[in-house]
């Protein structure tokens, strides 16, 4: 087969009708026309063989898990997903089924967050498979990492830790109902990837160091796996978790409780107080990012 067969059947699997999308796939680039009033958002990342998944992980699996990492990304915007584009670096024997399978699963996951694959390249060569995957959003009123203030309270969705061996990390759903919802409440909130504490961390540096967390260590809900709840560490540094934290202010706290329309659990886990970048847990234990390491592709 070659790469032009390949698109030409990808592209018949693509939905048409967008009148917002003035250039489809096919082009040089894509266009589509901005909607006035919002902000676009982008981001981007990856998913490599032997980083992110397994060798042996089904292919429909691994597309739908680098469309959902970008998913999270919008969500902890508080926007809508929009449009996408994918580039892909493939063994040379990678078989034809599995990237086309892989193509599906993306899809299948495109078509469930109403995101549209407008774009991207192949290309192969002889190290493993390499995958990225650009996407937009828009959102009236992006949530950033910055904006957390003394007093307010930390919440999060979900439940942390333990995400490889419970597979956690191939069957999440990105939180972007929940996200959108926040973007309400919200001061400041990101999405768990790299691990609680590192994360919370960046939260944190994001407010100039001029804050410190306090972690309400027994409110952080731990996943379970085979009987086995995960620990704190397990919860501070396994990572993947794909879950939002988000600062709010403390006199919303009963309103965002009771208006919460999702069975996603809602939990408070921490309060910001005036500091200088320190997480400490509820018994004024100092939790250090550099004894307790989250996840760093640079350092693993
Ligand atoms: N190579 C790069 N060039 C430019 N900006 C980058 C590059 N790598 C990361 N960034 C930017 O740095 C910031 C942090 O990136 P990072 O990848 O850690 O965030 P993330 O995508 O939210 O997390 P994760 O990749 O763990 O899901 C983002 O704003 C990102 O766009
Ligand atoms: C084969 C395999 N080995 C290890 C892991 C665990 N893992 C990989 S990347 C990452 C952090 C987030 O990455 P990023 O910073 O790129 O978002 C974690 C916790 C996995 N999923 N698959
Ligand atoms: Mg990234």
């Amino acid at each position: 087969m070659t790469e032009d067969d390949f698109l030409k059947d990808l592209f018949s699997k693509l939905p048409t009708g967008d009148s917002n999308l003035t250039v489809p796939n096919g082009d040089d680039t894509a266009a589509f026309r901005s909607t006035t009033g919002m902000h676009t958002l982008i981001a981007c990342d990856q998913l490599i063989e032997g980083r992110h998944y397994l060798s042996d992980t089904p292919p429909k699996i691994c597309g739908a898990k680098l469309l959902k990492r970008n998913l999270s990304d919008i969500a902890a915007m508080g926007g809508i997903p929009k449009y996408a584009v994918l580039s892909c670096n493939v063994n040379n024997d990678c078989p034809e089924q599995w990237l086309k399978d892989f193509h599906q699963g993306l899809l299948d996951c495109a078509q469930q967050y109403n995101v549209q694959l407008i774009g991207g390249d192949l290309a192969s060569s002889p190290g493993p498979n390499a995958f990225s995957l650009t996407i937009t959003g828009e959102s009236s009123q992006p949530i950033q990492r910055s904006g957390a203030e003394d007093g307010d309270l930390l919440f999060a969705t979900g439940e942390f830790g333990l995400s490889f061996p419970s597979e956690h990390h191939l069957h999440f759903t990105p939180r972007i109902k929940e996200g959108q919802f926040l973007a309400n409440f919200a001061k400041a909130m990101i999405d768990l990837t790299d691990g609680l504490l590192l994360d919370s961390q960046r939260l944190l540096n994001a407010s100039k160091q001029t804050l410190d967390l306090q972690l309400f260590k027994e409110l952080i809900p731990p996943r379970s796996h085979h009987q086995e709840l995960a620990s704190f560490q397990e919860i501070l540094t396994d990572g993947e978790d794909y879950e939002l934290i988000f600062a709010i202010p403390a006199n919303r706290e009963i309103e965002l409780q009771n208006s919460w329309p999702f069975e996603t659990k809602l939990s408070k886990i921490g309060e910001f107080k005036k500091g200088t970048g320190k997480i400490y847990d509820n018994e004024h234990l100092l939790l250090d990012i550099h004894t307790n390491k989250g996840f760093d592709h640079f350092q693993s």
